[in-house]
């Protein structure tokens, strides 16, 4: 059944037929298109468009996605979902739609804490159906932290959301292809020992025991996911020169190098503490398959720098896939038909591509 008819110029079948399944199914990817004054149907409505071959499955307010999707010229084919029914190939311009009432009326760049409640639905939905089994994967387009906590909903990020609701340690990784170790497929893969906190409340969250299981998933998810044997992982220091022997801070000796003792105890090659102001200088890059950073901003400006519009943010250590954006929501370009869609579509590769893994 079409809830919203609106045919696509040119409905041609998906090319991208590689990564069709062995049974020929496509693998069916939730799609969550976050902050509704934002960017994120746009960008959601830019993929339907392409040739990515996936049964794609939004989450969201169908009428705001037509919306969206007729603001940037594009016709969107949009039609219920039903669990029940699989698809082998893809008409682009079309998805099939879990339908979620805005509470408000999406008006691009203007934000309403009255929709928070429904983008969190639409996360809500999307961890159970990926939980279940029901999804291969979920691929997030951005959300805005402060508007849904300006409605009075603690919130700090899908990735703790997911986390939560899966019950799981989860680290934050982010990858950028290119700027990293050939050996492992030359992608910048940096992972986060803290997530979304205030910058003083780091130091208190760099503990041994939090680095200990941080390194376990990371170490784990690049063997087991990203197919790397034996990843070699660099994990910065705190404080400025790693330290300085203890003469610019103390975290390195109480909890970073035993928590690195540990980890080259049971058998990884973990190396550190690195000063962070020389690690990602191309030659020590060369070395390793993933960076650990202490912190948000220690770690993802770099990566921002390498990789801003293809990098991808991928939640470790879930029961099941998940992929996001590299960047915010735009509310700046939202409605405009400026949005760069490179970093949906990198995100939506790499879900398929360990969803099938
Ligand atoms: N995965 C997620 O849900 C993320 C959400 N955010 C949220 O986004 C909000 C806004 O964050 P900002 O720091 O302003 O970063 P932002 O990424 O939204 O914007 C930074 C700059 O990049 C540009 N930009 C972002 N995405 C683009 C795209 N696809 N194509 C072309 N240009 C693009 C923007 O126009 C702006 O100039 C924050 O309040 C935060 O909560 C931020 C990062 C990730
Ligand atoms: N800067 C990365 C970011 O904020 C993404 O966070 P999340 O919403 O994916 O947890």
């Amino acid at each position: 059944m079409h809830a919203h008819q609106a045919t696509p110029s040119r409905p041609a079948l998906s090319a991208d037929a590689e990564s069709v399944g062995a049974e020929g199914l496509l693998p069916r990817l939730a799609l969550t298109p976050g902050e509704p004054a934002g960017i994120g149907m746009e960008l959601v409505a830019k993929l339907a468009a392409s040739d990515f071959a996936a049964d794609l499955i939004v989450i969201a307010d169908p009428g705001a996605l037509d919306a969206a999707a007729r603001a940037a010229g594009i016709g969107l084919r949009i039609a219920s979902y039903d669990p029940s029914e699989t698809i082998t190939a893809r008409a682009r311009g079309s998805v099939r739609v879990i339908a979620m009432s805005l509470r408000a009326p999406a008006v691009p760049g203007t934000l309403d804490p009255r929709n928070a409640p429904y983008v969190l639905a639409t996360l809500a939905r999307a961890a159970d159906g990926a939980a279940s089994g029901e999804f291969d994967a979920i691929v997030t387009a951005p959300v805005h932290k402060g508007v849904i906590n300006d409605a009075g909903i603690p919130f700090t990020g899908h990735t703790e959301f997911f986390a939560q609701r899966a019950g799981r340690d989860v680290v934050m990784m982010l990858t950028a292809p290119g700027g990293g170790r050939a050996a492992s497929g030359g992608a910048l893969r940096v992972a986060l020992a803290t997530t979304h906190l205030p910058l003083s409340a780091v130091p208190a969250a760099i503990t041994r025991a939090g680095l200990v299981r941080t390194l376990r998933i990371l170490c784990d998810d690049l063997i087991a996911h990203f197919r790397i044997a034996a990843p070699r992982v660099a994990v910065l220091g705190l404080n400025p020169h790693a330290g300085e022997g203890g003469h610019l801070g103390r975290e390195e000796i109480d909890e970073i190098a035993p928590a690195i003792k540990q980890l080259r105890a049971a058998g990884f090659d973990v190396q550190g503490p690195i000063p962070a102001d020389t690690a990602f200088v191309p030659a020590q890059l060369e070395r390793y398959d993933a960076v650990l950073a202490m912190y948000h901003d220690q770690g993802l400006p770099v990566l921002k720098h390498a990789g801003f519009g293809h990098a991808v943010n991928v939640t470790l250590g879930l029961p099941y896939v998940r992929t996001s954006v590299d960047h915010g929501t735009a509310l700046d370009l939202a409605g405009g038909n400026r949005a760069d869609p490179g970093s949906l579509l990198a995100a939506a590769r790499l879900a398929r591509d360990l969803a099938k893994r």
